[in-house]
């Protein structure tokens, strides 16, 4: 298993690429499959998740094209069979996102049921109910989503809560449906926009995406499309809470600022110079970062996926903090590692209270889900001697060559590779 050995050295310096989002281009994947014909999709980033995404497309009968510059062509016409089997979902819960195109494409889908991950229960009910008011029967069986319908209906759909997977999974689904359909409480996230606009190129005929109705009138058929995924808001995120921590000056390209006002809000708060400019965003920390609150919440609220980072953040800084997790009931595990490296935390589940040290010591530490490990870099970064992170592949399911892009601005970061299958 590999791992990663960081020695905190300084003010991080210099400019980086942001990647394509995770969170957009899996959704676009699966959508891939409602088409005609072959679908293009660009600034597709190279992830573990996207990886899995396409040998779940492949397994599903799709031609799937990864060309140099990481462009995918997904050719959905020889889709022939209609099963995502545990093994491939068990790994990537975004897996569940192929039921609602395979249902509204070809009336049937069997989806493994994704596996409750780390950081909270996560079901799928608001995904099934809404599936069902679109007329699919549903049965759960032997671990797995059986869905059927002949064609699906348009109707009128209030979820009982923000989802961001299932507005996601019903809106592909609505797009072949016969009628109208109107997705009330739907997530505002900019990735479900993104993945309504590959839809409407594809010629969907929907309005709303990015507000919390979503309407769409379903269409025969759906045909190819060039699709640029929007780029990684939560990427953009932790490297600025990088350079902030480290008393950097970073200029970020090729991302979107105004995707990211409640994080941006933030880090002014902590102290932060920001300047947003052309295709991307400057930071410079030029103090001790001041502690700041957070609340996670849907968008566009603070969001659960820069919880951990700003943790780490408040944990260097001067003053106390409270951070109140809304989203999900377990996302606090990186607290444990984090006081490991000499972090003052209170926390009872929901909220933490953080008491800002001026520095952290370098320890071993293991990364227990996706956004726990970056929160745990960002602090290797600044922490005094050496910190070692074991279980570095949930960061490999979400974040493009980190330590090529930190070592890029100067860090001092590298990968352990283990290539005997024992502890490096
Ligand atoms: C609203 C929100 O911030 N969603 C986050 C969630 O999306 P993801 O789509 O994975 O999760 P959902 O948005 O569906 O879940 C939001 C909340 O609703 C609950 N729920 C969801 C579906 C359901 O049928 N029943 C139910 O109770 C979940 O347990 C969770 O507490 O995780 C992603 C990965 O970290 C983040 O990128 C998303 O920002
Ligand atoms: C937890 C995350 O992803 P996933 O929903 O794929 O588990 C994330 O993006 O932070």
């Amino acid at each position: 298993m590999d791992k990663l050995l960081l020695r905190g050295n300084g003010p991080l310096r210099g400019e980086l690429r942001i990647s394509g989002a995770k969170n957009a281009a899996l959704p676009c994947l699966a959508a891939s499959i409602l088409a005609r014909e072959p679908v293009g999709l660009r600034n597709i980033p190279h992830l573990r998740d996207v990886t899995t995404t396409l040998e779940l497309l492949s397994c599903l009968g799709a031609r799937v094209l990864v060309d140099e510059q990481l462009g995918v062509e997904i050719d959905p016409r020889s889709v022939h069979s209609l099963v995502a089997p545990y093994e491939l979902v068990k790994t990537m819960r975004a897996s569940i996102l192929v039921l609602g195109p395979l249902l509204a494409r070809y009336g049937s889908a069997e989806v493994s049921l994704p596996g409750g991950c780390a950081i909270g229960s996560r079901p799928v009910t608001v995904h099934l109910n809404g599936l069902q008011a679109l007329g699919a029967e549903i049965r759960l069986e032997d671990g797995f989503v059986k869905a059927r319908a002949q064609r699906l209906r348009g109707a009128s759909i209030v979820m009982e809560m923000v989802s961001v997977t299932g507005t996601e999974n019903l809106l592909m689904a609505a797009t072949l449906a016969e009628g109208h359909t109107r997705i009330e409480n739907a997530a505002r996230e900019p990735e479900v926009v993104d993945l309504a606009r590959m839809l409407t190129a594809m010629g969907a005929r929907i309005s709303g995406a990015g507000t919390s109705v979503i309407e769409v009138e379903g269409v025969d058929s759906l045909h190819g499309c060039e699709h640029q995924i929007l780029p990684d808001r939560i990427e953009t995120g932790t490297y600025l809470v990088a350079a902030a921590m480290t008393g950097g000056d970073v200029f970020l390209r090729r991302t979107d600022p105004r995707l990211l006002d409640s994080v941006l809000a933030k880090l002014r708060e902590a102290g932060a110079e920001l300047q947003e400019d052309g295709d991307g965003i400057r930071l410079r920390m030029q103090q001790r970062p001041r502690a700041v609150d957070i609340r996670t919440a849907p968008y566009p609220a603070f969001p659960t996926d820069m919880q951990a980072q700003f943790m780490a953040l408040d944990a260097i800084a001067e003053g106390s903090a409270k951070i109140t997790e809304t989203i999900f009931e377990n996302r606090f595990m990186h607290v444990s590692e984090l006081q490991r490296l000499g972090a003052h935390i209170d926390s009872d589940g929901k909220t933490a209270v953080v008491r800002g040290v001026p520095r952290l010591q370098g320890a071993p530490v293991m990364a227990t889900d996706l956004r726990a490990s970056a929160c745990l870099v960002l602090a290797g970064l600044v922490a005094e001697g050496e910190t070692l992170i074991d279980r570095i592949y949930h960061l490999d399911r979400g974040y493009e060559v980190i330590e090529e892009k930190l070592g890029a601005l100067g860090a001092d970061i590298r990968r352990v590779r283990n290539q005997s299958g024992k502890a490096a």
